[in-house]
């Protein structure tokens, strides 16, 4: 039986980086993968719905008509748009095969090697893995086994998804051609960031189902508002307060009856109906049995913050990224676990781990970042807090760029210390500025520190500059000129 210090189930994001820190600590590495190299981090997931939001957004810009500019004869592809995807997805999976084969042999003098080996894993005993592949089984021992078997897209009781008609994000791939028209049940990311998508290529008519009053529920209400806005002025039309009926197969559509708060009923017809309504912890068919480990009632995996599945010190077995229960459902949330793992068994960084500036993009039109706390998060906390937002409209860059819409909104303690607790931005470029404020927040910085930068101009971000200047009264444009644009505002826990 071949042996190892270290056995990693699943490529994703978090197997592939516990995988990647194994060997810069000289250590003999098994990765197991039963699916596609990469695992969501690549296809049907991150990496592959980003290429489709980028190529999405170019075809909707070329499609614009009111910037001087009106393209003739654009048309668009769905098989030539996968195309390109796939393309997408082969380039980052060769890149991590190429790593992968260059360690197969000691390449320094730490000497850490690794091997993929396709297959199911399973738990037979602490140490030992039993591997299937083409009804093929194969043991292994590991000193250290870590999961990262990732999630796969939760069902929706009582609708059977045929992977043709009632998908999930697993099947966008499959499609042969845009949708004329497509119902999406669930306002959550995924969701949203899908009617983004089909809603530019201006092919489909898109429905999202969203069971409150507001699409993404756990951002504070104008996030959520302003979200909502920008999918209904992109075309699609957002059923709020619905939720799902019952869906029939016709011949060549699908029937669906949406069920409102107010007790009346829509009928619709489309012919893709799109599941989003989360993710569901790839925790069973593991074995887990065989070595004691009983996942929650959400099938999660519970670890501790150095993501062990026992008290760390007597631990062989850890789990990371979307399987845990720990952290965010992200892609640098499983990397960031699976680096941590493998430094805390292996190094003296005994730190636990700190999720409070982990930042998150949400791939919308505009986009949306966030970091930190917002307001919703500080009141069911009691924290008391000032916030302020500063509208895009008031940025140069964002006016020369004709880009309407969009604002940062910031929070600070309200306790003396002017900490800063989160931001949200929406608008372009959001993902190259959030980290600027992640840094602070993961330094302990006060509002005077944040202010002590200059930033560049013309540039989005100076409409952070601004907002942080409304806290200490210093803007150069006032709240008062401008109180739809500029707002400030406290809150206290009530005694
Ligand atoms: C449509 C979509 C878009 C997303 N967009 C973003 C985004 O923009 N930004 C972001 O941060 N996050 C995004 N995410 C979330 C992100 O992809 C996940 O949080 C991340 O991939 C989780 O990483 P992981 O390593 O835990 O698991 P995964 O990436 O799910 O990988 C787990 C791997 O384990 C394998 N596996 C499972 N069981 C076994 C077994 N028994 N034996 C062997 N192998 C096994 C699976 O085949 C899979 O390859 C998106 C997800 C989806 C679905
Ligand atoms: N850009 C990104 O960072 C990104 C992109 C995509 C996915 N992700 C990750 O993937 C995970 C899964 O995304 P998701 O959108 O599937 O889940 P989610 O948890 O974000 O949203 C699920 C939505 O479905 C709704 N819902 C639940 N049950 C329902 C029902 N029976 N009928 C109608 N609606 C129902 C919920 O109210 C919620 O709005 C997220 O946790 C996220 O972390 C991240």
């Amino acid at each position: 039986m071949e042996k190892y210090d270290v056995a990693v189930i699943g490529s994703g994001p978090g197997g592939f980086s516990a995988a990647m820190r194994a060997i810069d600590f000289g250590k003999k590495v098994c990765l197991i993968e039963a699916g596609h190299l990469g695992g969501a981090g690549i296809m049907n997931g991150a990496l592959t719905s980003k290429a489709m939001w980028e190529l999405s957004k170019d075809y909707s810009m070329a499609a614009r008509v009111d910037r001087g500019y009106r393209s003739s004869g654009l048309s668009v592809s769905y098989k030539e748009v996968l195309s390109s995807v796939k393309q997408a997805a082969k380039q980052a999976r060769l890149q991590m095969l190429s790593q992968i084969e260059t360690f197969s042999e000691p390449k320094n003098e730490a000497g850490g090697t690794v091997v993929l080996k396709y297959g199911h894993a399973r738990f037979v005993d602490k140490h030992t893995l039993s591997i299937t592949h083409n009804e093929e089984e194969e043991l292994i021992q590991a000193t250290n086994i870590v999961i990262a078997t990732g999630s796969r897209p939760r069902s929706l009781p009582g609708v059977e998804i045929d992977h043709k008609n009632i998908i999930t994000s697993d099947d966008i791939m499959k499609l042969k051609d845009f949708p004329e028209k497509m119902l999406i049940i669930g306002s959550g990311i995924i969701g949203c960031e899908f009617a983004t998508i089909f809603s530019n290529y201006g092919q489909t008519e898109v429905h999202l189902l969203d069971r409150q009053k507001r699409v993404i529920p756990f951002e504070d209400d104008d996030i959520s508002k302003a979200i909502s806005n920008s999918l209904e002025n992109n075309g699609v039309i957002i059923h709020h307060t619905a939720s799902l009926g019952t869906i029939r197969k016709k011949k060549d559509y699908l029937e669906v009856v949406l069920d409102f708060e107010d007790g009346h009923c829509d009928v619709l017809e489309v012919d893709i109906a799109l599941i989003s309504i989360g993710r569901q912890p790839n925790s069973d068919d593991l074995g887990l049995e065989n070595v004691g480990i009983k996942p929650t009632e959400r099938g999660e995996l519970d670890i501790t913050r150095h993501c062990a599945l026992d008290d760390f010190k007597n631990c062989h077995i850890f789990a990371v990224g979307d399987v845990s229960v720990e952290g965010l459902k992200l892609y640098n949330a499983a990397e960031l676990q699976g680096r941590h793992v493998i430094e805390a068994l292996y190094s003296d960084e005994k730190m636990p781990l700190d999720y409070s500036n982990m930042a998150t993009l949400m791939f919308f039109r505009p986009l949306v970042a966030s970091v930190g706390l917002n307001e919703k998060m500080c009141q069911e906390r009691g924290i008391a807090y000032r916030v302020a937002t500063y509208s895009n409209e008031l940025v140069n860059r964002s006016i020369a760029m004709r880009s309407k819409g969009g604002f940062v909104k910031i929070l600070v303690s309200d306790d003396g210390n002017d900490r800063i607790l989160g931001m949200r931005a929406i608008g372009p470029q959001a993902s190259s500025f959030i980290t600027s404020i992640a840094y602070l927040i993961n330094q302990y910085s006060s509002l005077k520190d944040a202010n002590q930068g200059i930033y560049p101009h013309p540039s989005i971000t100076e409409g952070i500059q601004e907002c942080l200047r409304v806290f200490e009264n210093k803007s150069v444009l006032k709240p008062e000129a401008f109180p739809h644009l500029i707002s400030y505002r406290t809150w206290k826990p009530s005694k």
